[in-house]
């Protein structure tokens, strides 16, 4: 029957390898373990963010896979050839494809912009003119390839930089740092067009940075990593509102934490109860909340609101600071239950003065609770 005649395999419909492929990398220095047995993918078109403290691993993974570090172990592949392995094998940096841009990235000064983004790239003149072009209007400086570094501002030159890298179209781009050199004002800007013309050359980036708000800004994919391991990988959204575990949790925002015993999969908080499945009779938990997802309410002649199941109970505190940041206020509590300080955030501007007492309820839907 035609319908049940087995097609021939058909080798353009293999799903194609990622296009970075890393597994069980390993770089110790002086006996320590500084990246442990990673492993990360990405795609053709997406942007991966390394996001992790100060000394993590970050550029250490980037730069073994740039080839200018050698690992201890573990494997790279780019679009499936292997550029390093266990057993000796290693691509020295100049034949993996890939594109770098770091923090102190540096144009040559004695070369036009268009010379400097022509750089790298072979081919004919014309072919060359052509790629400069494309680039030039990628990064809205058409008009500018006849003048020198020092004639741009600095987020100009950034841009150029970006275009330098991107011109003999790399199949990876690395990026450490990228934007931490630049002015505030800057940033943002320079952060989106970049952004732009990655997504517009399609290839796969590996951003490492050790800024949140970059990350979620930028990234498809967050890895976020912490001692030489990716403790969790995600999308913003997901990192955000699902962290793995406290420090995660910790390394988007402040956070506020509540301590509790588990017993019949419920804790008993000054907050109410909290359903807390999975977590052993007797186990400690902490029940951690950000500051933006703590409801303020006012006093009512020593009573708070009433009880609701979205909010549980509300606990009462006396304000002992409150500041103001632009967006949003940050107030200070110190809890009747037990004396320990919780900070709400509020958008706006609220300024309540110290000594004044409120009342707290925690939004049940934004709680995570971590096994203490
Ligand atoms: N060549 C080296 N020799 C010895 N130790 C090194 C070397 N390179 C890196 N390290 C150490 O490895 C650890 C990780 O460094 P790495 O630069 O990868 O971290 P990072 O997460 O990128 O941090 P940062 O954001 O501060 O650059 C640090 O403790 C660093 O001192």
């Amino acid at each position: 029957m035609e319908s049940l005649r087995r097609e021939a395999p058909n080798p353009s419909r293999q799903i194609p390898p990622p296009r970075l492929e890393v597994s069980g990398l390993r770089r110790a220095f002086g006996g320590r373990d500084v990246v442990a047995d990673l492993t990360l993918t990405i795609a053709a078109g997406q942007v991966t963010c390394l996001l992790g403290p100060s000394g993590c691993g970050k550029s250490t993974t980037l730069r073994m896979i740039a080839g200018v570090e050698h690992p201890d172990g573990g494997t790279i592949r780019i679009d499936g050839q292997v550029m390093s392995d266990g057993s000796g094998r290693f691509l020295p940096p100049e034949s993996r494809g890939v594109g770098l841009m770091f923090q102190d990235f540096a144009l040559f000064p004695h070369l036009t912009v268009a010379q400097n983004v022509a750089f790298g790239l072979g081919g004919d003149r014309a072919a060359r003119d052509r790629r400069v072009g494309e680039l030039l209007e990628r990064i809205n400086l058409v008009g500018y390839g006849a003048k020198y570094p020092h004639e741009l501002s600095g987020g100009e030159q950034q841009r150029v930089a970006l275009a330098r890298a991107l011109a003999p179209r790399p199949r990876v781009m690395l990026m450490d740092e990228p934007f931490s050199g630049l002015d505030n004002r800057l940033r943002d800007g320079i952060r989106d067009t970049t952004l732009e013309v990655l997504k517009e050359e399609g290839t796969a980036v590996l951003l490492v940075t050790h800024e949140p708000d970059e990350a979620l800004r930028m990234a498809d994919e967050i890895a976020l990593m912490r001692d030489g391991l990716i403790v969790q990988r995600g999308s913003p959204y997901n990192i955000y509102n699902a962290p793995a575990d406290r420090a995660a949790a910790a390394f988007f925002s402040d956070i506020n934490v509540i301590r509790g015993i588990s017993k019949g999969a419920l804790t008993e908080t000054p907050f109410g109860s909290f359903l807390t499945p999975g977590h052993a009779d007797g186990g400690a938990v902490e029940i951690v909340i950000r500051p933006q997802h703590l409801k303020i309410d006012f006093d009512r002649g020593g009573r708070g609101p009433n009880p609701t199941p979205q909010d549980g109970t509300p606990a009462r505190g006396t304000v002992t600071r409150a500041r103001y940041l632009g967006r949003e206020s940050l107030v200070d509590f110190r809890m009747d239950f037990d004396g320990s300080i919780l900070t709400a955030s509020v958008p706006g501007v609220f300024m309540p003065r110290p000594g004044t007492v409120l009342w707290l309820m925690m939004r049940r839907d934004r709680c995570f609770v971590f096994a203490a």
